[in-house]
């Protein structure tokens, strides 16, 4: 056996890439683990784990500022909050993820990797082979809209990383990353214009929430411009303008285009095998790829779910179903990523926080569901001590035939931690009537989940 023959060639390194080599490598087989840029991919350096840096100090400042007695200054430490970002993407030095990786028994092979014909990749000119299998988590790119004019721009990457408060932001698009960027820099002392094209941001979650984090956004002064989409951009002494269908046109030093983002489809030779670039994998629930025996995908890539603990979650599907050599596995078994269907959970770490899981009350009733739909103000003890003036609100959709849970929604300062609860109760079908006799603490905000089934009738 040489240096580049392999039982599984996994290529990209992001955060899903790193679990599904880690599970082969776990059971035994001999794998490969691909990286073009950075071993930990966008999560690390330039999505979750920044943004979440960028954020944290705001809310922390927030939270003091509503708890009458507790010492607070006038505004955040710019320097100090973008020099703890940059110990979180270990100043974008992947050394500790490749030590990891290494520890884990992969062989890391830097360079872009390409199929190139049956469980064979090729790595800038040298040709791999796996004997298994090849996955690919190759991870999504910004999907940048075609606007006239559009010249230098910011995408996530520039968001994240960069090095300096921007004196003001332009943001186009009111998805997660949109919202998220607005108020991290908007606390961070920039002058925001967040541009949604919708009503109103999140168009993926319940209503209630996007309105609920409008207000969290207008309160640190971000402009929020709704029912606007972007027709042009020109650029200005100062900045980027950005024309709008509405006739106005909002500038700022940098524009950062949030519309989406696209499968890393891009120059993977996935054409070979039926697929086009720029598309997702169709991949079967333990991550098999449609109609190709030895190749599984898992991550962003495959378009299920935009999340990397979702992602994980599928790469330890994938890593199981190969190394058992799984067929048809039974649903909820390890090989199969049978939540993805539905219990995805999502926090939006905003200011007031969004979390969510399952379906939305019209994503229910679009699968035909019965459902009922039970809506409150999170107003309990525990809400009242964990700050003065807490405002939230919860839904909970119930499917009336099963008298299970089907989707949960959050929306208020620090519900992230209570997501887990509602994830559970989908995934393990509690029904509303089992769930009751699961006590919430006192005084904890969690006191909600009583509210809620009181106001179901029980
Ligand atoms: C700003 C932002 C914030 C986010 N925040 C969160 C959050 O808080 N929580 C959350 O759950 N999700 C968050 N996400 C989503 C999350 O980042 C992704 O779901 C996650 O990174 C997907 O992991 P992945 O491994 O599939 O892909 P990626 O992280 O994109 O990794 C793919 C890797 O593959 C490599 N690659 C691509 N093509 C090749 C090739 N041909 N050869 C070799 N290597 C290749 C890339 O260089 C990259 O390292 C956020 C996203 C953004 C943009
Ligand atoms: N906290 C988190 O979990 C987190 C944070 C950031 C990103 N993510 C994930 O990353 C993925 C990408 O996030 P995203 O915000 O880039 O995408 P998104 O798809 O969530 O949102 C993009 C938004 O841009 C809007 N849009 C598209 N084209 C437009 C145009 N031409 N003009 C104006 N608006 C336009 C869309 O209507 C949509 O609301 C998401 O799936 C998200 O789940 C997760």
């Amino acid at each position: 056996m040489s240096d580049d023959d392999f039982d599984v060639i996994v290529i990209g390194g992001g955060p899903v890439g790193e679990n599904a080599a880690a599970r082969t490598a776990a059971g035994g087989l001999r794998t490969a683990l691909v990286e073009a840029e950075l071993v930990g991919g966008e999560c690390s350096y330039w999505a979750c784990m920044p943004s979440k840096a960028l954020l944290r100090p705001g809310h922390a400042l927030a939270a003091a500022r509503r708890v009458p007695g507790v010492p607070v200054g006038d505004a955040l430490d710019a320097a100090a909050v973008l020099a703890r970002r940059n110990g979180f993407t270990s100043d974008w030095d992947d050394s500790g993820q490749v030590e990891w990786a290494e520890g884990a028994g992969l062989t890391v092979v830097r360079g872009r990797g390409r199929l190139a014909g049956e469980r064979r990749v090729s790595v800038d000119g040298r040709v791999l082979t796996a004997s298994r299998a090849v996955v690919v988590c190759t991870g999504s790119v910004p999907r940048i809209p075609d606007l006239p004019g559009l010249g230098e721009y910011w995408t996530s990457r520039e968001a994240t990383a960069a090095r300096q408060v921007p004196t003001s932001l332009v943001v186009l698009g009111g998805g997660v990353v949109g919202v998220e960027m607005a108020q991290a820099w908007a606390r961070l002392g920039s002058s925001v214009t967040l541009v949604v094209s919708g009503e109103r941001p999140l168009p993926k979650f319940e209503a209630f929430a996007g309105d609920l984090v409008v207000e969290g956004l207008r309160e640190d002064g971000v402009r929020v411009v709704t029912g606007a989409r972007a027709v042009g951009v020109s650029t200005t002494d100062g900045g980027t303008a950005l024309e709008l269908s509405t006739g106005e046109t909002v500038s700022g030093a940098h524009l950062l285009v949030a519309t989406g983002r696209q499968p890393a489809t891009f120059d993977l030779g996935v054409e070979e095998f039926g697929f086009r670039a720029g598309e997702a994998l169709p991949v079967d629930d333990t991550g098999r790829v449609s109609g190709v025996d030895w190749l599984y995908a898992a991550g962003d890539v495959t378009g299920r779910a935009l999340l990397t603990h979702q992602g994980k979650y599928a790469a330890r599907a994938v890593g199981t179903a190969i190394v058992t050599g799984a067929v048809d596995p039974e649903p909820w078994t390890t090989p199969v990523a049978t939540a993805d269907h539905t219990a995805v959970p999502q926090v939006v770490f905003t200011d007031p926080e969004v979390a969510f899981v399952g379906r939305t009350e019209a994503q229910a009733r679009e699968a035909g569901l019965d459902v009922r739909v039970i809506d409150l103000d999170i107003a309990v003890a525990g809400s009242s001590l964990h700050a003065d003036g807490y405002r939230g609100k919860a839904r909970m959709v119930v499917d009336e035939r099963k008298r299970t849970l089907v989707g949960v929604t959050f929306a208020g300062p620090d519900v992230a931690e209570m997501l887990h609860a509602a994830t559970i109760a989908i995934v393990g079908e509690v029904t509303v009537d089992r769930l009751w006799h699961a006590v919430p603490a006192y005084p904890t905000i969690s006191e909600v989940w009583l509210r809620l089934l009181e106001a179901y009738g029980l």
